[in-house]
C-alpha cells in the first residue's frame, strides 16, 4: 500500500496549507486518477508521494515504511516535460542506465529505437523523450508509478500507445499507478478509481 497519512503541506511563504491531515492510500492493484482545479495541489502531491518534497507534518508510506531517503526509490515520477527529467548533456543510453540494467524488451515494448539511444535529448521528440523517461522509471522496479500528466503535449496515437503499454505493464508487473490527466475520456478509460482531492478537504 502506498499511503499519504495525515499529511500536511506548505510551500515557505506561503499564507496557507495546501494540504493539512490529508490521507490517501493506493494498493498494487490500482490506478488512481488524482482530480481538482488547476493549482489545487496535484503535482505537489505527486512530488511528495515520489518522495521529492517533504511533508512537514504527516508521512508518505510504502507498506507502513517511509521512503528511503537515498537509494533507489520504491515509487517513480514521471513528470509532464520529459526534458525536465534528463541531464541535457548526456546520451540517452547513459540517461537509461541511471536505472541500471534496462531490459531489451523493454525497449521494444516502448517503441525505443536503437539509433535513438546516441543521441541527446534535444534530438529527441517529446514524445520519444518520454518513452526513455517511462523506461528508466520502470526499470527502477518500482512498486509505484507516479504520473504527473504525463501525456498531455503527446498526440493522441502517442498517448493511447504510451498509455495501453503502462497498463498492460503495470498489470503485469503489480504496479500500482497515481496518475493525474486533465482529459475526461483519459481518466475514464484508464483509472480504477478517481480522488477528486477538492472533495477530500
Ligand atoms: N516551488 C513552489 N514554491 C511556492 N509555491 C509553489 C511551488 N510550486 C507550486 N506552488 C504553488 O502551489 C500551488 C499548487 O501547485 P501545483 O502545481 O501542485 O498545482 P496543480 O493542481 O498541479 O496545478 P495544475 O493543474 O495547474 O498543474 C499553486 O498555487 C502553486 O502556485
Amino acid at each position: 500500500m502506498l499511503e499519504a497519512r495525515g499529511v500536511s503541506f506548505k510551500y515557505p511563504g506561503a499564507k496557507r496549507l495546501l494540504y493539512e491531515g490529508f490521507d490517501l492510500a493506493v494498493g498494487t492493484d490500482e490506478r488512481v486518477a488524482l482530480t481538482a482545479p488547476s493549482g489545487f495541489g496535484k503535482t505537489t502531491l505527486c512530488r511528495m508521494l515520489a518522495g521529492y518534497e517533504r511533508p512537514q507534518a504527516g508521512n508518505v508510506l510504502v507498506d507502513g515504511e517511509p521512503l528511503p531517503r537515498r537509494g533507489t526509490c520504491p515509487v517513480q515520477l514521471i513528470l509532464q516535460h520529459p526534458e525536465k527529467a534528463v541531464d541535457p548533456r548526456m546520451r540517452m543510453r547513459d540517461t537509461l542506465a541511471e536505472a541500471g540494467e534496462v531490459p531489451q524488451r523493454l525497449l521494444d515494448d516502448l517503441g525505443i529505437q536503437k539509433r535513438w539511444l546516441g543521441r541527446f535529448p534535444h534530438e529527441l521528440s517529446g514524445g520519444e523523450l518520454q518513452r526513455f523517461c517511462i523506461a528508466r522509471a520502470l526499470a527502477a522496479h518500482p512498486r509505484y508509478l507516479v504520473a504527473d500528466e504525463i501525456s498531455t503535449m503527446l498526440d493522441a496515437v502517442t498517448q493511447a500507445q504510451i498509455w495501453r503499454f503502462l497498463v498492460s505493464e503495470t498489470q503485469a508487473c503489480g504496479i500500482g499507478v497515481v496518475f493525474v490527466s486533465h482529459s475526461p475520456a483519459l481518466t475514464e478509460r484508464i483509472a480504477t478509481r478517481v480522488v477528486d482531492l477538492a472533495r477530500t478537504e
